[in-house]
């Protein structure tokens, strides 16, 4: 059993704490609003995101952050990604010196284009061997609910993967391990990309032939930046690649692909913003990585056009048709 802090209670952070208090270990979440946190240790619930899910008994929270890191051996983070960095520098003096870092998020930085572990290090000092990062087909509702699910827990050192790997191994959550860190983020933050554009094309009414060719020239798109960063292609076939742009992309819990609905229904960006609270990355990581895309001289034409449409240039259909006109080319070019 560890001490584990999970910063913070919103829906992946509470689903993750689920799986790790599952699995026997303690945790402590940490929340923003004092009635999440009333709420979780009084009634064993996050009424916010999961209404009605009992949490085990193993969760506990809190909004002092020195209390949630107090004796902390892995620190979870699951913010939304932009705001990562900020935040991290109030907290990273106070995370025990050997602690894990444990990256959720499916982000890349604007204006930096750092992956998130990359921004970990930066802020926190912390080597490799102290980073990990899990991702994978995970919708956080069904992971809350125990639906059986497997992700990847990636980790430039073996070991630690290892440990992480056991830390977050429960009844029904299966996590396999990597050692291919950038594969990982990379994959989880494209598959977002990828899913508000297919959720356009859904928007629009358009069906399987066009949602299927989406998702593998997206596989292709993520796959060609990934390996111009290093990456081992293999893991763009695996869960963090493939497994979860099929979830994404498949299902109306993703809100990456609900927000490209209603982008693809005719909503505007700001008319979608005022109707959800909750983070959809990929409206702001499309932009983040197509900068890392031109950065690195890779074509990168979904996310150059979902961009473009969630900057206003262009509508969701004039994106579809310029897809179809692009010049021909082989496929593996
Ligand atoms: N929800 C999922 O199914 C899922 C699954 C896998 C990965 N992820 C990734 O996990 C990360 C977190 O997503 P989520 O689904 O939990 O989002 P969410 O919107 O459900 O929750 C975000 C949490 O961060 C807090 N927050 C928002 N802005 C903040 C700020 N500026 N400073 C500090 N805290 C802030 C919110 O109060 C909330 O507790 C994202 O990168 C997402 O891509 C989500
Ligand atoms: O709801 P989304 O679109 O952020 O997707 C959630 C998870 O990343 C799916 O693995």
């Amino acid at each position: 059993m560890a001490r584990v802090a999970v910063f913070s209670a919103g829906s992946w952070g509470t689903a993750f704490g689920i799986v790790l208090a599952d699995a026997g270990n303690e945790v402590t979440l940490w929340a923003r609003r004092e009635d999440v946190v009333t709420a979780v240790n009084d009634r064993h619930e996050n009424p916010d995101y999961f209404p009605g899910v009992e949490l085990p008994a193993g969760i506990r929270a809190t909004s002092d952050p020195a209390e949630a890191l107090a004796g902390a051996e892995y620190v979870v983070l699951s913010v939304p990604s932009q705001s990562l960095r900020e935040n991290l520098a109030a907290w990273a003096p106070l995370v025990p010196e050997d602690a894990v870092f444990i990256s959720l998020m499916k982000g890349v930085e604007l204006g930096t284009t750092k992956r998130m572990s990359e921004v970990i290090a930066e802020v926190t000092g912390a080597g490799p061997e102290r980073i990990s990062v899990v991702s994978g087909p995970n919708l956080a509702k069904e992971i809350a609910m125990r639906e059986p699910a497997a992700s990847v827990v990636a980790c430039a050192d073996d070991a630690v993967a290892k440990q992480v790997q056991e830390l977050c191994h429960s009844r029904a959550f299966r996590p396999y391990r990597s050692t291919d860190v950038v594969g990982c983020e990379l994959g989880g933050a494209y598959k977002n990309v990828v899913g508000l554009c297919v959720g356009m094309a859904v928007g629009l009414g358009f069906g399987d032939n066009t949602t299927a060719s989406l998702i593998t020239r997206g596989l292709a798109e993520t796959a060609r930046l990934a390996m111009k960063l290093g990456a081992d292609p293999l893991t763009l076939m695996g869960l963090a690649g493939l497994g979860d742009l099929v979830a994404t992309c498949s299902s109306p819990l993703s809100r990456n692909r609900t927000f490209g609905e209603k982008l693809g229904q005719g909503l505007s960006v700001e008319e979608i913003y005022a109707t959800t609270s909750q983070v959809a990355e990929g409206a702001k990581s499309c932009a983040s990585i197509l900068d890392l895309a031109r950065r690195n001289g890779v074509d990168a034409p979904i996310a150059e056009h979902v961009d473009a449409v969630v900057r206003g240039e262009i509508g969701t259909r004039e994106m579809m048709d310029a897809f179809i006109a692009r010049e021909t080319k082989a496929e593996r070019d």
